[in-house]
C-alpha cells in the first residue's frame, strides 16, 4: 500500500527531471519536523569507529544539531548497532527497522535523522519507503543549518555550490530509480530546461566563477593587510570557543559568542595590538564539524581561504567536551586538508574552558585558558606576540634617530615604540624596538643593467637631482594606484602639515587624509659599477611612511667614466632608458642597455 503510494508520485517527479533544471536542496527549517535522531553504532570491523570517538557523544552531538534548527525537535534519540559497516539499503536489518517505525509513531516523529555523514540515494529512498517519512543524514541537517543562518553573499554562494554535488548525484539515482525528489531532499523551481545536466553544470560553473572572485578579493585584501599587519587565524571544532577568543583579544563588539553549533558561518576580522606594539589582524571562522563530505569543506574555499594564508593559526579547543581529542584530530585532518602544511610550526593548541569542571587535566595544549574568566590569557596573548615575531621575522633592534625625523615618528605611529627611547648626548634618540625587514620604512632603490665600457654611473648632482618616481599609496585605508610621475629633490625639503616634522615629499591621501611622506635617505646614494655589471645595485635609499616608490624614470643629467681610461661622460640622457657613446681614449664604443628597477626593503640607516 505505502509502496503504491510512492510509486504513484514517481512519474511525474521523473517527468520534472525530463523539463526542468532548476533543481535545489529542499529547506525544510520553515516547516520543521519533530525528529528520531539514530545513531548506527558498529559493532565491528575496520569502519568502527575510532576509539577517540564516544558513541554516546557522537549521537549527543546529531542532536544539538537537529535542535540547532529553529523548528526542528528532537523528540527520542537512541543508539541501534549496526554489524560491520552502514552500507545496506536500510542500514539495519529488517527487525530494526521495525523497531525503529514503532519508535518513530510511539513519539510521534515526522522525520528521523540516521546520524551517518551521508546516506546514498538508495538508503535515503529505501529508509522512506519503510517508515514512511523523511529520513535526513548529517550533511543534510547541516546544510539547513547552514541555509537558515547564513548571512553574507558569501556564505550563501558557497552553500548553492556545496549542494551541486548533492542534487546531481540524485538526479543520477532518479534516472534510473524513479522517485518522489523530496524523499532525497531536493525539489525543482520554476524554471524549464530539457537538458537539467547541463543547466547544473552551468551552474556549478557560474558559481566557482563568483566564489573564484570573491576569494581572490579575500587573498588581495589579506596581502594587502599582511604587508601591514601579521594574520592570526583561529580555528576549531564548532562551539569551541573561538569567537570568545577573539573577543577578548580585541574586545569586538560585535562578536557575539552563542552557545550554538555553527554559531559562525562567516569569517570576520579584527584588530588586536600585542605588547610589543605590534598590531595584529585576528580572524574569527567557521567552527569545524567531523564527518562532513569532503566536498562541503571545498565548497568553503573562499572563507578558509584566511585561515590557509594566515601567519599564525590559534587552534582552540574545548577541553570540557568529552569527545575533545576527537575533535581535535577532525580540526587538524581539516586544517591539511585545506593546504595548511607545517601544523607543527604555524599552529599553536590552545585548551580552552579550563573553568569548567568537567575540563580534562591531562589535555596537554600549548597553554591552557578560559576566555569566560580570562584565565591564561596574559599568557596566551604573550605567546603570540612571541610567535608573531618568530613567523614576521621581527627582531629587536637599536636605531639612533633625530628625534623630528620621519623614521622616528613612524616608529612612534606604529606604536614600535614601547619604552622611553635614550638620548646619546649627540642630539640623537636611541630607540630600541621590535620590527621586521617589512615593517622597515626603509626602501633601497636598486638597479640591474649592462654597461659596455663605462663605471660609477650617478647622477650627476644628486642632492639637486630630481629623481622622478611613481610613487603609491600604502595607507591601509585606501589603495590608490600611482597614475602620473613626481619628483623628489634631496635639498628641497617640505613641512609636514600638522607636525613638526619635514620631509622630501608629502602627499595627503585623497581617500583617508592622512598625510604620507618620502624622504631620501641623507648620503644613501650609490654608483653602479662596472665590476658589478648585470647585477643589483643600490642607488638611493627613501625613508617611507604611508606611501611608496613603485616606478622610476632616470630622465637625464647622469654622469660615468671610462672604465680604463677614467674618461668623463658629463651629460648621459637615459630618456629612453638605453645611452651609447665612443670612448676616443679607449677607441672603443660605450654603452648602457637593459634597464631594470627595483625597490627592496633595507635595513635602516644608522642602525647600531
Ligand atoms: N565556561 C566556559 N564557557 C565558554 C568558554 N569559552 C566559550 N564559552 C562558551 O561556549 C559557547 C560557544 O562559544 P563561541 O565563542 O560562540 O564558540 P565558537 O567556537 O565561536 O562556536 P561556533 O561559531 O558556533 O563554531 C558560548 O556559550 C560561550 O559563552 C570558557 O572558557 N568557559
Ligand atoms: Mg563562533
Amino acid at each position: 500500500m505505502r509502496l503504491c503510494r510512492v510509486m504513484r508520485c514517481i512519474s511525474p517527479s521523473i517527468r520534472h527531471v525530463a523539463d526542468g533544471d532548476g533543481w535545489m536542496q529542499t529547506t525544510s527549517h520553515d516547516s520543521g519536523h519533530n525528529v528520531l535522531v539514530i545513531h548506527p553504532k558498529i559493532r565491528w570491523g575496520k569502519f568502527s569507529p575510532s576509539k577517540l570517538k564516544d558513541p554516546q557523544r557522537q549521537l549527543d552531538e546529531a542532536v544539538t544539531l537537529v535542535n540547532t534548527l529553529p523548528r526542528f525537535r528532537v523528540v527520542q534519540s537512541e543508539m541501534i548497532a549496526v554489524d560491520y559497516h552502514t552500507k545496506k539499503k536500510t542500514i539495519w536489518g529488517s527487525g530494526n527497522v521495525r523497531n525503529i517505525r514503532k519508535m518513530a509513531a510511539e513519539n510521534r516523529a515526522t522525520a528521523v535523522m540516521v546520524n551517518i555523514d551521508s546516506l546514498t540515494p538508495m538508503q535515503q529512498q529505501g529508509l522512506y519507503e519503510e517508515w514512511n517519512m523523511p529520513v535526513y543524514d548529517r550533511y543534510n541537517i547541516v546544510m539547513e543549518i547552514f541555509k537558515f543562518y547564513a548571512q553574507t553573499e558569501e556564505a550563501r554562494l558557497q552553500i548553492k555550490l556545496a549542494e551541486i554535488p548533492y542534487i546531481r548525484n540524485r538526479l543520477f539515482f532518479m534516472l534510473s530509480s524513479p522517485c518522489d525528489p523530496t524523499i532525497l531532499h531536493v525539489h525543482k523551481d520554476d524554471t524549464n530546461r530539457s537538458d537539467f545536466m547541463e543547466a547544473l553544470r552551468m551552474r556549478e560553473q557560474k558559481l566557482r566563477k563568483k566564489i573564484e572572485e570573491v576569494k581572490a578579493q579575500n587573498i588581495e585584501r589579506m596581502e594587502k593587510q599582511r604587508n601591514v599587519y601579521p594574520l592570526v587565524a583561529i580555528v576549531g571544532y564548532t562551539n569551541a570557543g573561538k569567537t570568545s577568543l577573539a573577543k577578548r583579544l580585541t574586545g569586538a563588539e560585535s562578536l557575539v559568542p552563542k552557545d550554538r553549533l555553527f554559531a559562525t558561518l562567516d569569517t570576520t576580522r579584527h584588530f588586536a595590538r600585542l605588547p610589543s606594539g605590534r598590531k595584529i589582524c585576528l580572524t574569527d571562522t567557521i567552527g569545524f564539524l567531523s564527518d562532513l563530505p569532503i566536498h562541503l569543506i571545498d565548497a568553503f574555499e573562499a572563507t578558509l581561504a584566511h585561515v590557509k594564508k594566515a601567519d599564525l593559526i590559534i587552534h582552540i579547543r574545548d577541553i570540557s567536551h568529552p569527545d575533545w581529542r576527537a575533535q581535535s584530530e577532525d580540526v587538524e585532518r581539516t586544517l591539511k586538508s585545506i593546504g595548511v602544511e607545517n601544523l607543527e610550526e604555524q599552529v599553536i593548541a590552545i585548551d580552552n574552558k579550563i573553568d569548567r569542571p568537567e575540563a580534562d587535566p591531562e589535555a596537554e595544549g600549548d597553554m591552557q585558558i578560559s576566555c569566560t574568566t580570562g584565565e591564561g590569557m596574559e599568557e596566551l596573548i604573550g605567546e603570540i606576540d612571541k610567535e608573531v615575531q618568530i613567523v614576521t621575522g621581527s627582531r629587536p633592534i637599536t636605531l639612533r634617530l633625530s628625534p623630528g625625523s620621519a623614521a622616528a615618528q613612524y616608529l612612534y605611529s606604529n606604536a614600535f615604540v614601547r619604552e622611553q627611547p635614550e638620548d646619546d648626548g649627540a642630539g640623537k634618540l636611541i630607540f630600541r624596538v621590535i620590527i621586521s625587514a617589512e615593517e622597515m620604512p626603509f626602501l633601497s632603490m636598486d638597479l640591474k643593467c649592462n654597461m659596455t665600457g663605462i663605471t660609477n654611473l650617478t647622477p650627476n648632482d644628486p642632492i639637486n637631482f630630481r629623481w622622478h618616481l611613481k610613487v603609491e599609496m600604502k595607507c591601509t585605508n585606501c589603495g590608490e594606484q600611482p597614475d602620473h610621475w613626481q619628483y623628489v629633490v634631496a635639498n628641497e625639503i617640505l613641512d609636514i602639515p600638522g607636525s613638526r616634522g619635514e620631509a622630501n615629499l608629502v602627499e595627503k591621501c585623497k581617500l583617508c587624509g592622512r598625510q604620507n611622506t618620502l624622504s631620501i635617505v641623507e648620503d644613501s646614494y650609490g654608483t653602479y659599477k662596472a665590476e658589478q655589471n648585470e647585477k643589483w645595485q643600490p642607488m638611493v635609499t627613501f625613508d617611507c611612511r604611508g606611501v611608496e616608490p613603485c616606478d622610476f624614470d632616470p630622465r637625464n643629467d647622469w654622469v660615468a667614466e671610462g672604465t680604463e681610461t677614467g674618461t668623463p661622460f658629463n651629460d648621459i640622457d637615459l630618456t629612453e632608458k638605453s645611452w651609447a657613446d665612443y670612448d676616443e681614449k679607449a677607441s672603443e664604443s660605450t654603452e648602457i642597455q637593459d634597464w631594470e628597477i627595483r625597490f627592496s626593503h633595507v635595513k635602516p640607516p644608522g642602525k647600531k
